[in-house]
């Protein structure tokens, strides 16, 4: 299908970008249940890299799903082509010398793998955002819980709709035992170990 499209490399180079931001750049993955903490941790995480200079961006499903994947349902070949474009979008940023924060569901382990694999070694970090489908419920912050239980919605994650949790992620977090504010520190301070800033 793409036999007649050929790559441009460009004179500037991730390493010229990464340079001149002074910190390495990568994706960190926040992956979790509806309402486990993905986007509010991914966005504290933001706020302070970005309050130390730092490049720092920000994809949201919610979001995503507003615009370039505003096509895309919640069946499960869905998802797959949600993460996958995201996956493809977030290597850019990347490659742009950014440090991406990438909250999604991302329910399947295959289709994050398959982001790990697309980059170089090192550049991916899996965060997995570990909370109670309870919980999860009990904190219902846009509501969607109570449209799920009343029938509204179908397919819905956890419920009817499976979540793989990550087996070997490099960061695990419980956000029913710890703040917000103490799981952003911990991304940072991997972060810092890993000599990405
Ligand atoms: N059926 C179903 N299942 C799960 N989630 C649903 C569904 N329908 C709508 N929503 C809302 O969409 C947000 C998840 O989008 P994602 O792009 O992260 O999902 S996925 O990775 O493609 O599974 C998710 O937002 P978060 O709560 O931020 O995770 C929900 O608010
Ligand atoms: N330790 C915690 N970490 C993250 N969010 C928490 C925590 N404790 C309570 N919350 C609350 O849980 C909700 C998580 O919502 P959100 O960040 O949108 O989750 P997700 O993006 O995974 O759907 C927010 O209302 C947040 O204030």
């Amino acid at each position: 299908m793409s036999s007649n499209i050929t790559w441009h490399d460009t004179s500037i180079t991730k390493e010229d970008y990464r340079k001149k931001n002074k910190h390495s750049s990568g994706v960190i993955w926040l992956t979790g249940l509806s309402g486990s903490g993905k986007s509010t941790i991914a966005n504290i995480v933001n706020q302070k890299l970005f309050e130390k200079g730092l490049q720092t961006y920000v994809l949201d499903g919610d979001n995503v799903r507003h615009g370039l994947n505003k096509d895309l349902g919640f069946g499960d070949r869905d998802r797959e082509e949600n993460i996958r474009r995201v996956g493809e979008v977030a290597k850019l940023f990347a490659d742009s010398g950014t440090i991406v924060l990438a909250s999604f569901i991302s329910p399947f382990r295959s289709d994050r793998d398959q982001i790990r694999a697309s980059l170089t070694e090192g550049e991916f970090v899996e965060v997995y955002v570990d909370c109670p489908l309870q919980e999860c419920e009990k904190r219902d912050p846009k509501g969607i819980y109570k449209k799920v239980r009343n029938g509204e919605i179908p397919s819905f994650t956890g419920i009817d709709s499976p979540y793989e949790a990550p087996q070997s992620s490099e960061l695990v977090i419980r956000t029913e035992q710890e703040s917000a504010k103490e799981s952003a520190d911990k991304i940072i301070q991997f972060l810092q170990e890993r000599n990405w800033i």
